[in-house]
Order: structure tokens, then C-alpha cells, then sequence
């Protein structure tokens, strides 16, 4: 069929023709300095790339994996619709890209994917939210107790099982609901962090801001521009509902502030507070207050509350593991009570909780980079300035050469050799990158293993847990460069005597 719509003589049909020209012209000039580079999922040469498109878009996950067996130690390239992305499948290369200097190759999820449109240019050159995210990590131990207090709560409301009967719980947006209120008691406090327009607001914003970082990797540069000032348009409409509900707590704030200056008693020790400080600093207003506590939402709620549910649907198909980790949970609170000093103890669920998210995702590829100017590595690979670069994420967490039997499920694999130095769940290197890693690996990820802790620790000791189907594991699903838990499935549980 001909599309007709005629706009003063130039006809949609034109419009489409003329996008798909720049398109393929984008492509051409871009392929072209990338000749020395090897693609994987289709050949390179123009219009036949569409082939390697198609191909990436429909299975990125085998043709990511296909190309680290082949290229393992060097680097490839697959075709995004804007753009090549090359994969550094060498760790001594990744090492040596997080090293170069930020004039050189720069970092940023936010210009990569030009999402600074959304929330805001300022974040590259003053990124308040690092500032934030610090602060959080230096007063975790202060923050624990209210946290868990959530935790709690939110499961007695949620997941109210009994002792007699099995309860089913559709994992998913059960999980995403106590994340968020978890998290944001420690932004918000309560009863915000509790009300169901705010909950709602928070975990279908970092949703679609999940889905918006998809969405840019498929749409051409040419229509980011478009596509970004939509999202900007309903970036402003949830921040002025957002400020509706903080507005109370920025007025008494503010009041406070005025009032005592820094400090005065029973001063709230919380993300809002730390918020208003920043912002209050550099002179902004409450349209920045909201904007940074939906960035740091947006960061927070979706990867914290997909790893939940990967690690729900896990240890449902492991009681005897339960049963291991719960007895290591009991001993770290009868020492320290629920605070973040007994999770410091609970290292078999610090083991437990990485090998999952090592298995799982959440991405085939992470720590994106792009290369400002020219660059030449050690073994001679040369990047233009314009690339866009990646790790492998699932290529190094499935190597056999890196981790023995790398696609078998072995919950205590860094437990067992943390006598020889094996690293924690937060620590990042080349070949565990769940959180990225070097200088702009993820920032929140020590309170994330805080609240991931805290959560499934509370819930090994007051749930029986077991799959919906016995012994079937609700399969992930592959968005994009994205690997997803199961959306639909139910897990269940039974409350225990001992809870
Ligand atoms: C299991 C949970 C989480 C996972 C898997 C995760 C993963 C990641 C990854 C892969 C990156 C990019 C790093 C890179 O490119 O090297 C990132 C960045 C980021 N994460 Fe997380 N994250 C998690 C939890 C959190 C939490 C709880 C927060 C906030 C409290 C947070 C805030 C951020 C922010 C703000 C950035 C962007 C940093 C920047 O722009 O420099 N994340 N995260």
C-alpha cells in the first residue's frame, strides 16, 4: 500500500524514502572506518547489512556469544540501526579502555543513548547524582534499620502466606513493589515511600526509562532527537506528579534549613535531605530536587528488582540450598541483629546472589563507552573517534576458561574459593561485569547488594519457597541487548514455624 499523507507536497512516502537514504548513508560512512574490524551476525557492506541488523535484533544474545567463541581475545563489531558496536572480548583490552583518560574515551549511558535529552545535559559535566550515590554508600550502616523496617512491612502487607497452605505470588510485580518501597524509604521515608501513586509512578518510570535505553539502540541517531523530546514531554509530566508528592517534605525541609542553618536535632538522614542540600547548593529549585531523585530511581528500582526475581526463581528450585543459606542468615543476626554488619557475614549469599546475577544478565553487554578521539591499543587495534564500544558481559560470565563449568548453576562457586581471594558481589573486573566496572562502574551497587541482601535474607527466614511447576524454572526472555526474569510467572510460598 502507498501512503498518501500529503504534507504541502511532500508526501510520507517521500519522508520514508529520505530517512531510509540518510539511514543507509549513516551506515555506509560509519562501516567504513570500521573495515579493519571483523562483524559478526551478517556481512558489513551496504544494504547487505541489514542482514547483520535483522540478525542482532532477533537474537542478540547467540550472535554476542557467537562472536566471543570466535573472536575471543580480540575485538568484533555487530550492527545497531544507528551504529556499529564494537565488543572488546579481551580483558587486559577492557582494563586497558577503563584506564585511558575521559577526554579520550569517554563514558556515559546517558550521551551514548542521548538520553542526557531526557534527564538533562548537566548530568555529564556536574553529575550531582554521583555526589548522592556516595553519600549513600558512607551512611548504609545508618540507613540499614529503616530499610529492612520496609522490607518487612511490605512482605507482611504483600506476601501474606500462611502455615497451612501454599500461597502463589506473581513474582514479578510483587518483587518490583517491595524494591521500591524498600529503596524509597531511604530516599523518600515513609508514608511517601508507601503511597500507591508514588510506588506506581516510580516503577513504571523506571520501566520505561529500561525501555527507552532499548529503544535508543534501535532507533537511528536522526529520529533520537524526535523520540527524546517525547520522552522529555512525559519526563516533565512524572516529575510535577513527583513533586506532588514531595512538596510536604521539601517545605518542612527547607523551613528547617532556614531556621538552623546545617544542623539541628533529630535532622533527617535521607536521600531527600541530601537531595535538597545538593541542589539547594547549586542553586537550583524543586523541578531539580524531583529530576534527580527519578534519575536515581530510575538507576535503582528496575536492575534491583529483576535481580530479585532472578534470585526468587533460583532458590525456589534449591531447598537444600535454603536451607544452607538460612542457617548462615540465623547465625549472622544472633550475632549483630538485622543490620548491615550481619549482612556482611551472610557470604554464602553474597556467593549465591553473584552467581545468579552472573547467570542472568541483566545485560549481553555492558560498560559502553564511546571513543572521543582516535585510539590505538596495546596489541595495535585502532578505534576512530565516533565508536561506540562494549564488554562482553555474557561471553566472559559463560567462559569455561574463566569460570569452570561456566553454564552450571553453582551457588557457592566464589564462596568455595574466597580462601583464594575471590572477590565479592560488588567487586567488578573485566570478567564480572553485572555492575560494569572501572572508574564508572555502577555507583549504587553497594546499597543494591545491602537491600538484595536484606530482602532475600528476610525472606529465606519467614518463607518455605517453591516453583509454581515442580522443578521448572520460569525461563528469562531477550529484549534487545536486555535479559529479562519471566514476567508471568508465580512462585510459592508457605510461611514458616521458626519466621
Ligand atoms: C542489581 C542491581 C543493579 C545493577 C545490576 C546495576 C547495573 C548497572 C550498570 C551495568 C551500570 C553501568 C556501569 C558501566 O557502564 O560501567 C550502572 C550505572 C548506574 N547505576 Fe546501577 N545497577 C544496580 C543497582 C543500582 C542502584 C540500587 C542504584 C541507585 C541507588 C543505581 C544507580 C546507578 C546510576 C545512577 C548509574 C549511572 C552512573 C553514571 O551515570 O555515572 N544502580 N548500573
Amino acid at each position: 500500500m502507498v501512503l498518501t499523507i500529503d504534507f504541502g507536497g511532500i508526501s510520507t512516502t517521500h519522508v520514508v524514502i529520505g530517512a531510509f537514504v540518510t539511514w543507509l548513508l549513516l551506515r555506509y560512512f560509519s562501516a567504513k572506518n570500521l573495515r579493519h574490524i571483523p562483524t559478526v551476525g551478517g556481512p558489513s557492506v551496504p544494504i547487505l547489512s541489514i542482514v547483520a541488523l535483522y540478525n542482532f535484533l532477533a537474537n542478540g544474545k547467540k550472535v554476542v556469544l557467537d562472536g566471543y567463541q570466535k573472536f575471543k581475545g580480540r575485538v568484533f563489531k555487530v550492527a545497531l540501526l544507528d551504529r556499529w558496536l564494537v565488543v572488546i572480548c579481551n580483558p587486559r583490552l577492557v582494563e586497558e579502555l577503563q584506564k585511558l583518560p575521559e577526554a579520550l574515551v569517554g563514558y556515559s549511558l546517558l550521551e551514548i543513548f542521548e538520553t542526557k535529552h531526557i534527564f538533562g545535559a548537566d548530568l555529564l559535566t556536574d553529575p550531582v547524582h554521583l555526589a548522592l550515590l556516595r553519600t549513600l554508600t558512607r551512611n548504609l550502616g545508618q540507613v540499614f534499620g529503616d530499610m529492612y523496617q520496609e522490607v518487612e512491612t511490605a512482605f507482611q502487607e504483600l506476601v501474606p502466606a500462611n502455615e497451612k497452605e501454599w500461597l502463589p505470588v506473581h513474582a514479578s510485580p510483587v518483587m518490583r513493589t517491595i524494591v521500591t518501597r524498600a529503596a524509597n524509604r531511604v530516599f523518600v521515608g515513609v508514608p511517601v515511600c508507601r503511597d500507591e501513586g508514588y510506588l506506581y509512578l516510580m516503577v513504571h518510570f523506571a520501566e520505561d526509562v529500561n525501555k527507552a535505553f532499548g529503544l535508543y539502540t534501535v532507533v537511528p541517531s536522526f529520529a533520537q532527537g524526535f523520540v527524546a523530546r517525547k520522552a522529555k514531554a512525559v519526563m516533565d509530566d512524572c516529575i510535577e506528579r513527583c513533586l506532588g508528592y514531595m512538596r510536604p517534605a521539601i517545605k518542612d525541609r527547607t523551613t528547617m534549613m532556614d531556621s538552623f542553618g546545617d544542623n539541628w536535632a533529630d535532622k533527617p538522614n535521607d536521600m531527600i535531605q541530601w537531595t535538597i542540600e545538593e541542589t539547594k547548593a547549586r542553586g537550583q529549585g524543586e523541578y531539580d530536587m524531583a529530576r534527580m531523585l527519578m534519575f536515581i530511581n530510575s538507576g535503582a528500582v528496575e536492575t534491583t528488582s529483576q535481580a530479585v526475581i532472578h534470585a526468587l526463581y533460583d532458590i525456589s528450585m534449591r531447598p537444600e540450598l535454603a536451607d544452607e543459606l538460612r542457617e548462615e542468615v540465623e547465625r549472622a543476626i544472633a550475632e549483630d541483629g538485622w543490620t548491615k554488619d550481619a549482612t556482611n557475614k551472610m557470604r554464602k549469599l553474597d556467593s549465591f546472589l553473584r552467581e545468579s546475577q552472573r547467570i542472568n544478565g541483566p545485560m549481553i553487554v555492558s560498560m559502553f563507552r564511546l571513543v572521543r578521539e582516535p585510539v590505538t591499543l596495546s596489541d595495535g587495534t585502532f578505534f576512530p573517534a565516533g565508536t561506540t564500544i562494549a564488554s562482553p558481559t555474557l561471553g566472559a560470565h559463560f567462559d569455561d576458561t574463566i569460570y569452570p563449568n561456566a553454564s552450571t548453576f553453582d551457588p557457592l562457586r566464589f564462596y568455595k574459593a574466597e580462601a583464594a581471594g575471590q572477590p565479592q558481589f560488588v567487586t567488578t573486573s573485566p570478567e564480572y561485569l553485572t555492575f560494569g566496572h572501572g572508574k564508572h562502574a555502577c555507583p549504587g551497587r553497594f546499597f543494591a547488594v545491602n537491600e538484595l541482601k536484606a530482602i532475600l535474607a528476610y525472606m529465606l527466614m519467614h518463607y518455605d519457597i517453591k516453583p509454581e511447576q515442580e522443578g521448572v524454572r520460569p525461563e528469562n526472555k531477550s529484549m534487545g541487548l536486555g535479559v529479562l526474569p519471566n514476567p508471568d510467572a508465580k512462585v510459592m510460598f508457605r510461611k514458616r514455624h521458626a519466621g
